[in-house]
């Protein structure tokens, strides 16, 4: 049986940092593991220009403890105004790795997201032309489509179309919950790539429903049934270059969680590796882990692996708090309900 597992050191292709206190308290949280993560830039205001790319970066770095290092890969969120040569010069300059699309509504912070995706056709088309991948939040928004059917709505309406309609675009399906998220991207041979988060490789809908309504279980994409859960589970652990990790580690207080209208957000980043470890050694797929945690990802991204290591190993129970504080109030970390084995050391 193996115990000991060395991996080169992970990255999170989608990571929410937030600012001010909350970076302060999450940041170390993901940097104590993760060499890389590519930031979603879903703040209030967001992050649309690459001066505030910048200007978001800095304040990253300076929230970094003392003797740790991380690097964070900026990203910009697109809206109906973006400027096609203030993203492109980002771009060259080494800043900004990805422009995330949020269709309008469809989750935090989203307001400022894409209502006419013909208005974006520039940008898209410049996109391609410099090699620059989107990253898509992929769910459409309209009222008379049922929340467990968004993500497969929007496949058809929405993202086939804009890939078709801008050839070699590359695309990241972020965080995807469904079988058919799946399938769609094992059906395209090219430029085409997804996120799976921890969370989505353990919890159903079940898990935010039966026995009372668990706040700390909701987030966007909703959780979908088992047989979705177990789709990506396959995914994550078949070894297709495809798939890769993306955590999501999605922050909000107790307070916005535990409300009447609660905010959607699963907060992972202090235990990400011993979820992550625990369902591949259930799937006794232990060999694809380091692929789909610290390979895939940069592969698809166009970036060099991490040189760095991390090593793993299995044993009793890993300990972790239920919650960290913050300035801001405290923050429930995930809880997967069975009891993790390996610990990263
Ligand atoms: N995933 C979530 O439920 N929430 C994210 C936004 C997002 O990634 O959609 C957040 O910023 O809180
Ligand atoms: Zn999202
Ligand atoms: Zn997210």
């Amino acid at each position: 049986m193996t115990d000991t597992l060395t991996l080169r050191r992970p990255d999170d292709w989608h990571l929410h940092l937030r600012d001010g206190a909350m970076l302060q308290a999450v940041l170390p949280e993901t940097a104590r593991h993760f060499a890389r993560a590519i930031i979603m830039p879903n703040l209030v205001p967001p992050v649309v220009t690459g001066a505030q790319a910048a200007s978001y970066r800095d304040r990253i770095l300076a929230a970094l403890p003392e003797g740790m290092s991380f690097e964070p890969l900026m990203t910009l969120y697109l809206t109906e105004d973006t400027d096609p040569d203030d993203m492109a010069a980002a771009h060259t300059s080494g800043l900004v790795k990805a422009v995330k699309l949020y269709p309008a509504g469809a989750t935090t912070n989203s307001a400022s997201g894409v209502r006419d995706f013909d208005k974006v056709r520039p940008v898209l088309d410049r996109m391609a032309e410099i090699g620059l991948p989107l990253c898509v939040h992929g769910e459409v928004t309209d009222a008379e489509i049922d929340i467990f059917d968004r993500e497969t709505v929007f496949i058809d309406r929405v993202l086939d179309p804009i890939r078709k309609a801008t050839p070699g675009l590359r695309v990241v399906m972020e965080h995807i919950t469904t079988r058919d998220g799946v399938e769609y991207v094992r059906a395209n041979e090219t430029d085409l790539g997804a996120t799976i988060t921890a969370h989505h490789l353990i919890i159903n809908r079940n898990h935010i429903l039966v026995g009372g309504i668990k706040p700390h279980y909701y987030c966007l994409p909703v959780a979908k049934r088992e047989e979705h859960r177990k789709a990506l589970v396959d995914a994550a652990t078949s070894g297709d270059e495809r798939f890769f990790l993306g955590t999501d580690s999605a922050p909000h207080t107790d307070a916005n969680k535990e409300t009447s209208c609660g905010c959607a957000g699963c907060f992972t980043a202090t235990n990400t590796m011993s979820l992550v470890a625990e369902v591949f050694d259930r799937a006794g797929a232990l060999d694809k882990l380091e692929g789909f945690t610290s390979v895939n990802g940069p592969r698809f991204y166009r970036l060099p692996v991490n040189d760095q290591t991390i090593t793993l190993q299995k044993g009793d129970p890993v300990t972790y708090p239920d919650k960290i504080e913050t300035r801001d109030g405290p923050v429930t970390v995930f809880d997967p309900g069975f009891p993790l084995h390996w610990r990263v050391v």
